[in-house]
Formats: structure tokens, sequence, C-alpha cells
């Protein structure tokens, strides 16, 4: 099952503010309707939203035309301003806007169909390197999600997890529950249940403990960007992540699609970190968890420098970074 797609001249996607609960499609046909989806996070994730970018494109052009419908493009773009795939689908897509909307459509189809095949790329070859690296059945930690729900149809780091599964070759895998949205405890709970491969949840800051305690293998993780320096921005919780790495002496391996490198961005420090509602991190599953009059600080994004990232695998290749 595609987690965006087009589908009878309108975007479907799966909606995962509604999972594990219910797997539910909707159907967006005009683009304020998919914003909503992509600052909801009903769509999310790096190379998804690069996706959803480029389809809202289409949607623009077939919904409306002149400054409308530029203004319709621009907003896509400035959905959610950290991970680069969004802004990049849109901008892949709108340079076919003097062609046409077919031309536009066909070029984020062919967005599309590209990171179907980096997911499978990235599988194999993100196996290959922690077999090699960390012996015949690593045991793993990850954080947030990157399975099919964040791609189009495979995942990113998920995806190797998956791939060592298959193999026959995954030692074990700890998801960590990524508060407050609980992409980890949701998504990747139910994506890994889903493909009968073991798994137990652990809390964001159980991390850096469990690597000490000799209890991890590898640390896997996806990005929204990828700057120029080699520096990662990934959801919030990943530098945590990856200073008990370090610490313990495991590799902090990054998968990611060529598509969410940002060699246009020198350093981390340039990137926009999105803030979202305060709200989020006093609340779970509706209710709140904190007295009233409590404000809440809610970066969704941290920033991992390039000297604690020990490789960085993509679908076409594998950066190793000597430092780590
Ligand atoms: C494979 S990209 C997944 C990436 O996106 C997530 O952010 P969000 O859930 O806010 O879209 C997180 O950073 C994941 O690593």
């Amino acid at each position: 099952m595609r987690t965006i797609d087009w589908v009878d001249g309108a975007i479907e996607i799966i909606d995962q503010t509604a999972l594990p609960a219910q797997l539910t499609v909707r159907r967006l046909t005009t683009v304020p309707e998919l914003i909503e989806a992509i600052q909801s996070l009903a769509v999310r994730g790096a190379p998804a939203l690069g996706v959803a970018g480029a389809l809202g494109v289409a949607l623009a052009a077939q919904t409306s035309t002149g400054a409308a419908r530029d203004e319709q493009v621009a907003a896509v773009a400035a959905a959610r301003p950290t991970a680069v795939n969004l802004a990049g689908g849109v901008d892949r897509a709108a340079a076919r806007l003097p062609e046409g909307a077919a031309a536009v459509l066909a070029e984020a189809l062919r967005l599309r169909d590209e990171e179907v095949a980096s997911s499978a790329a990235m599988a194999a070859r993100g196996a290959d390197l922690l077999q090699e690296r960390c012996g015949p059945a690593p045991r793993l930690l990850t954080h947030c999600n990157t399975g099919g729900l964040a791609t189009v149809t495979g995942g990113t780091a998920l995806a190797v997890v998956t791939e060592l599964h298959r193999r026959g070759t995954l030692g074990g895998v700890i998801a960590s529950e990524t508060r407050p949205l609980l992409q980890g405890a949701r998504l990747t709970a139910w994506e890994l249940g889903r493909a009968g491969v073991p798994y137990r949840v652990a809390v964001d800051s159980a991390g850096p403990f469990l690597l000490a305690r000799g209890e991890v293998d590898a640390v896997v993780v996806g990005a929204d960007r990828i700057c120029a320096n080699g520096d990662v921005v990934n959801k919030i919780g990943t530098y945590s992540h990856a200073l008990g790495a370090v610490r313990a002496g495991v590799p902090f391996v990054v998968v990611a699609p060529e598509s969410t490198l940002d060699p246009q961005t020198p350093t981390g420090a340039e990137v926009p970190i999105e803030d979202r509602d305060g709200a989020e991190v006093l609340s779970f599953d509706g209710s709140s968890t904190a007295p009233p009059g409590a404000v809440g600080i809610n970066p969704a994004f941290d920033v991992t420098p390039a000297d604690l990232v020990t490789a960085i695998v993509t679908d076409t290749r594998i950066i190793q970074f000597a430092g780590a």
C-alpha cells in the first residue's frame, strides 16, 4: 500500500494521525486540504513530503491559474520548513509549469517512482553496511518513523531493519517512542508489527542508557535534511542518540535518499527548525498532562553534527565520516 499517490485526479494519502487505531485513506482535492494534511502530519516524512510537494503543484495547476496558482504553489513549499524534500519536490514540479498541467503531473509521478526505487536501494545497501560493521545479527535502535509511511513505500532506515529481518540476520530492534507525536510508538511499531518484525518500544531518553548498557550494536535513523558539511537534521531526540552511540563506541548510521541531501545549506546552523505548538508537549492522547498555565517548548527537529555520524547511506552511495 502506498503512503501517498495520485488517484483519479487527486492526491490520496494514508492519514497517519489516525494510526495505529485506524487505517484511513484520505482524498485531497484542493491545495488547502493538502497543506492542512502536511501541517497536521497526516502525511509526513521527508521523502513523502517531497512527493506531496510535487503532487501539490500538480493539484494547483489543475485547479487554479496565474497568481492564484503561484500563491498556492508557494504555500505548499512553506507548509513545513525543515525537510528539504518538500520545497525540493515543489521546485522540481513547478519547473514544468510552463509546459502545462500534464507535464507537471508527469514530473511529480517520476519523483514518486524514484522514491520507491530509492527505498529498495537503501535497504540493501544499509543492510550490507550494518552486517559488515556489526556482525551477523545487529541489534538496532531507531528513532521516529522511517518506514513506508515516511516515503511512498519501503522507507529509509526502517527499510534497512526490515531487510535484515527478511535476511534472517536482525538481532533485534528498539523503537524510541518519539515524543510528543509518538511517530515511533505509533507508526514504527505499527509497521514492524505488520511486517512480523519483533520489536520493543522505549522512551526517548532511554536510548543513551541502553547504548551504555551494551544493548545496541548500531543506531540507524533517517534524515530531513543533510547539509553540505554532513550535519544531519532529523527528529528531535536524534542528537541524544548520536551522543550515546559515540560514547558507547557503536556506529551511528543515517539512511536517506539523495533527495534529502542539501548542498546549498552549509551547516545545520542555517537550517530552519520547525517550532511546533507547545500544546503538543502538554498533552497525551488528547488529555492534558500539565497544570493550567504550563507552557511547552516544542522544536520538532535537532541537528547532529557530522563528526558524530559514522556513515550516511543513500540510494546510490555510502558517505563515510572518519571522525566518528
Ligand atoms: C524518512 S524521513 C523521516 C523523518 O521525518 C520525520 O519527521 P516528521 O515525522 O516530523 O515528518 C523524522 O524526522 C524522520 O526521521
